[in-house]
């Protein structure tokens, strides 16, 4: 089925199923339709009919069933052959069928990252711990500003550090923008605390010259926020005391560093391991970055991190702002407020934790510490995870000078050393919106790193997809010369592997060893000695006759390959 035809069918059965009081099962045809206008080209009737499946499939099944998921999926990504496979066969022109009515939202499609940033900000206050309920508070108030609410709750956050000018002003706030009784008398009440405690400050710094005129100002401004705070619903009582009470002078210096270091994201954090390996600090154009404090040695750990949280392999195809949303829930107020000030290069274009989340993430794990690393594509370090500790690390790739940014590659193997500059670019200006201008890309050098990377490029394409033999050895030895030459010290080790798995199959043990040690080494510098794949490395480069490590250990002709080996400077 498709075309116009198709549609106009799809619509008399909706309609004909609303009219019948039938609601469920118009979100399958909406599926179709949207699949029968991408065959088509025509995207935006696709969209119509792709939000009409996920607002129905969301009302009838729940935003966190697979088949919601995949509908959002295909909402947000309708050329993509993954969700609609047909997309662009046929030819255009169908945006003119569209059903006569349109349906509500429903009320879970409310914004699940405000609804967890609130929940944490409320815990943090809770808790007594201020610094971070306002950092979340502030944040809130910044993503929905009409919302006097988190200026209420500033304001109160502020009394409680004892900020009296900043809590008198979010009351102000406050005032202007909550619509109910109740609230606007919770903001005159605080700000009169507020005042109260900024007047006696002033007081104490002049009240012995003026103490009448002090007392004078201080009783009539108390005086109109309470009565407000009263007519507006206010307990008298809290009024009476209130205006009875007198408090402490104001503490300028309370919490105000801690708070500084928290929003500039000085803080070390308790795993962070070699501290004195890196300093996180502003570069000239990239935002932060991780600089090296003293000269480090190919092979020496930065750092150490354990994830934030990870997501694992089967849920990345699903996530969604209600998914992640779940994983920040369950952080601390102080960790989550941590990632809140991670960098967000989609600003307000996609969902808040979304932004973080594409912008940071590692692999599958999301971190505080190495999300501050910055891109290179030829990188003087690696970032790994080391399953049996459940940490990431960050190990140099070459030797590091005291003082140089460190940066690891966000692209991965192949998608780094066999393409060229453009290709690069185009994954990382559409993933994390930078221009990289790394030794690789500048214009200095990138046609003649793009010629390298081409040829590996090209080498790759060429060889059969059932590797084996002295022409995969050859091309194995030319791509290790060409990364090395091109300023590349990643991913030799796994190339290694490789030709020990041909020698094996040929019986060249000598051969065979030769590569298994040259993989395990690299693979001990790069990943570290306790890493599952440097054990396994050295296991086999102890057992290469041993099917558990060669599965195909002597199973093609005997070939002798000692001809074949990296040159010495290697
Ligand atoms: C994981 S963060 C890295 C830390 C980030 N610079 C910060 O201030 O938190 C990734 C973002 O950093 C910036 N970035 C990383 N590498 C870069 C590079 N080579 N050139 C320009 N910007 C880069 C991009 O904005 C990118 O989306």
């Amino acid at each position: 089925m498709g075309g116009r035809k198709a549609l106009l069918a799809i619509v008399r059965t909706i309609v004909l199923m609303k009219e019948d009081g039938y609601f469920a099962d118009a979100g399958e045809r909406a599926v179709d339709a949207a699949a029968i206008c991408a065959g088509h080209s025509d995207w935006e009737s696709c969209e119509y009919w792709a939000k009409f499946a996920y607002e129905n499939r969301v009302a009838e099944l729940g935003d966190d069933h697979p088949l919601a998921i995949c509908a959002l999926q295909t909402l947000e990504n309708p050329r993509n052959r993954k969700y609609h496979p047909q997309a662009s066969f046929k030819s255009r022109g169908l945006s003119s069928v569209t059903i006569p009515f349109t349906v509500t939202k429903t009320p879970s499609m409310t914004d699940p990252a405000l609804e967890v940033i609130k929940k944490k900000a409320d815990e943090a206050f809770n808790k007594n711990n201020y610094v971070v309920a306002l950092s979340l508070y502030t944040f809130l108030s910044n993503i929905d500003p009409d919302n006097g609410i988190y200026h209420l709750n500033m304001s109160l956050t502020h009394l409680r550090l004892q900020r009296w000018a900043d809590a008198s002003s979010e009351a102000t706030k406050a005032l202007e923008l909550c619509k109910l009784t109740v609230h606007k008398a919770k903001a005159y009440f605080r700000r009169c605390q507020a005042k109260r405690e900024l007047l006696d400050e002033l007081g104490a710094l002049d009240g012995l010259k003026i103490p009448l005129f002090n007392q004078a100002i201080r009783a009539n401004s108390l005086n109109i926020d309470l009565e407000h705070f009263v007519s507006s619903g206010g307990d008298f009582g809290t009024a009476l005391a209130e205006a009875s009470r007198l408090r402490r002078a104001y503490d300028p210096t309370s919490s105000v560093g801690e708070l500084a270091d928290l929003l500039s994201g000085k803080l070390h954090f308790a795993d962070s391991g070699s501290k004195l390996a890196y300093e996180i600090r502003p570069t000239k154009d990239r935002g932060l970055g991780a600089f090296a404090m003293k000269p480090l040695r190919r092979g020496d750990f930065i750092l150490e991190e354990t994830p934030i949280f990870r997501i694992d392999s089967a849920e990345s195809d699903y996530i969604t702002s209600r998914s992640l949303a779940a994983k920040f829930d369950q952080l601390s107020p102080t960790d989550l407020f941590r990632c809140l000030s991670l960098s967000n290069v989609w600003h307000s274009e996609i969902d808040v934790f979304e932004g973080i989340y594409n912008t940071n993430v590692f692999g599958q794990s999301l971190l505080l510490e190495v999300s501050r690393f910055n891109h290179s594509c030829s990188p003087n370090a690696r970032y790994t995870y080391h399953e049996p500790s459940k940490k990431e690390r960050i190990i140099a790739l070459t030797d590091i000078a005291e003082g140089e940014e460190i940066s690891i590659s966000y692209l991965q193997s192949r998608d780094v050393y066999a393409r060229p500059c453009s290709e690069r670019q185009q994954v990382l200006s559409s993933r994390y919106r930078f221009c990289c201008q790394c030794t690789a890309c500048d214009d200095a050098n990138f046609e003649k790193s793009d010629r390298r990377r081409r040829e590996i490029q090209k080498i790759w394409e060429s060889l059969p997809t059932a590797m084996g033999g002295r022409k995969a050895l050859l091309a194995i030895v030319r791509t290790i010369v060409l990364m090395e030459e091109d300023g590349y010290f990643a991913d030799a080790g796994e190339l290694a592997v490789d030709a020990a798995a041909i020698c094996a199959g040929h019986s060249d043990w000598e051969s065979c060893e030769y590569w298994a040690k040259f993989a395990y080494e690299n693979r001990v510098a790069e990943l570290g000695d306790d890493h599952p794949l440097a054990i396994c490395a050295l296991r086999t480069l102890e057992n290469p006759r041993n099917r558990k490590y060669h599965p195909q250990a002597s199973m093609v002709p005997r070939k002798s390959f000692k001809d074949i080996r990296l040159p010495q400077s290697l």
